[in-house]
């Protein structure tokens, strides 16, 4: 038994739409937390959807518009610290507070974070930093990892990295990607899970290689990658945006690193994501009235200027306007 009674604190990183949420969500169905846990999720974007995903959790702050490890640290600090003054007023007899789950914005470095919540002379007195989780996407992080310089700062991060989207990916390459973690972070320990349940990882084939990763001087010679929102207009032509979607993740799914909203549908509130080029099976999620983040799309990438995606969205819904 530990005598350390300051607040677990369980960190989860990972790239855009790496399943971070999706992992969350089934871990606080199953209880892996434990009881009084309380959620923190952090979105780059104004416009927030995972809260509408985590609802189930026991307390939720929801800290959207800024990454956390940089423009939104303020209001991380401030948030945490709120949290430690609740806990302080407690007994420690009493049922309070025993873990916060910090999910990240795909676009944070989960080492600064950490640093900041241990720099903080409040924080570092009430929160110990007890597992940075990483998700890893089967899938696309040998592209990331290849090209973001960010991508290898989260895996690096990692005490433990989670595989998601197994399900999805041909066995070499994920043998490929699972050389190639154990070669950038031989520290963290690796499993697996799909649509957030744990799975199985078969031993690594003997014969599994790393990807040969190029040295990546800095950022993006494209610029940094960041948020556009698109609101859609009440009386959306449902088949002309759905094509001018598939067209433009046909053209430029590699800048547009991630698309996500919910809408407004006949069929009730629809959940739309991507990721890269894949294109996630809609959820329809359950009714709670008027949300401002309702019908606004937003769009995570780089290579563009926001303007002209809102021109082209627009310019395909209504093919008469010319603006
Ligand atoms: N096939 C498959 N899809 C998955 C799995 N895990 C997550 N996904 C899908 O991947 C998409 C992104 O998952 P999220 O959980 O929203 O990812 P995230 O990391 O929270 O995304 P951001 O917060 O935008 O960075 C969703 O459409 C999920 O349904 C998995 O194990 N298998």
């Amino acid at each position: 038994m530990t005598s350390d009674t300051r607040l677990r604190l369980t960190l989860l990183g990972g790239y855009l739409g790496s399943g971070k949420t999706t992992w969350l969500r089934h871990q606080l169905h199953v209880g892996a937390f434990g009881p009084r846990v309380h959620v923190v999720v952090n979105e780059a974007a104004e416009t927030p959807v995972d809260d509408a995903l985590l609802a189930g959790a026991e307390g939720m702050t929801l800290l959207a518009g800024g990454c956390c490890c940089c423009a939104g640290r303020a209001e991380l600090i401030a948030a945490l610290r709120r949290l430690c003054d609740a806990r302080s007023r407690i007994s420690a007899e009493e049922a309070r507070l025993e873990r916060i789950v910090l999910e990240t914005s795909g676009l944070a470095d989960p080492g600064a974070i950490v640093a900041a919540i241990q720099d903080d002379p409040v924080l570092v007195n009430h929160i110990v930093v007890e597992e940075t989780v990483v998700a890893v996407d089967a899938l696309h992080a040998l592209a990331q990892l290849a090209t973001e310089p960010l991508g290898r700062r989260q895996v690096g991060a990692a005490d433990r990295m989670v595989l998601t989207k197994t399900d999805a990916c041909a066995p070499d390459a994920l043998a490929t990607l699972r050389a190639t973690l154990a070669g950038l972070n031989g520290h963290a320990t690796l499993s697996a899970a799909v649509l957030g349940v744990e799975a199985v990882l078969a031993p690594l084939p003997a014969g599994a290689r790393p990807a040969v990763l190029p040295e990546l001087a800095g950022e993006d010679a494209r610029g940094p990658i960041a948020p556009t929102q698109l609101a859609l207009p009440d009386d959306l032509d449902w088949s002309a945006f759905t094509l001018w979607l598939s067209a433009l993740l046909h053209a430029r799914g590699d800048d547009l690193v991630r698309v996500k909203g919910v809408l407004r549908t006949p069929a009730g509130r629809l959940l739309l994501q991507t990721v890269r080029k894949v294109v996630q099976s809609p959820e329809i999620l359950p009714e709670q009235g008027e949300s401002r983040s309702d019908n606004v799309i937003v769009f995570i990438g780089r290579g563009y200027r926001p303007e002209d995606l809102g021109r082209s969205m627009r310019r395909f819904l209504s093919p008469t306007r010319t603006t």
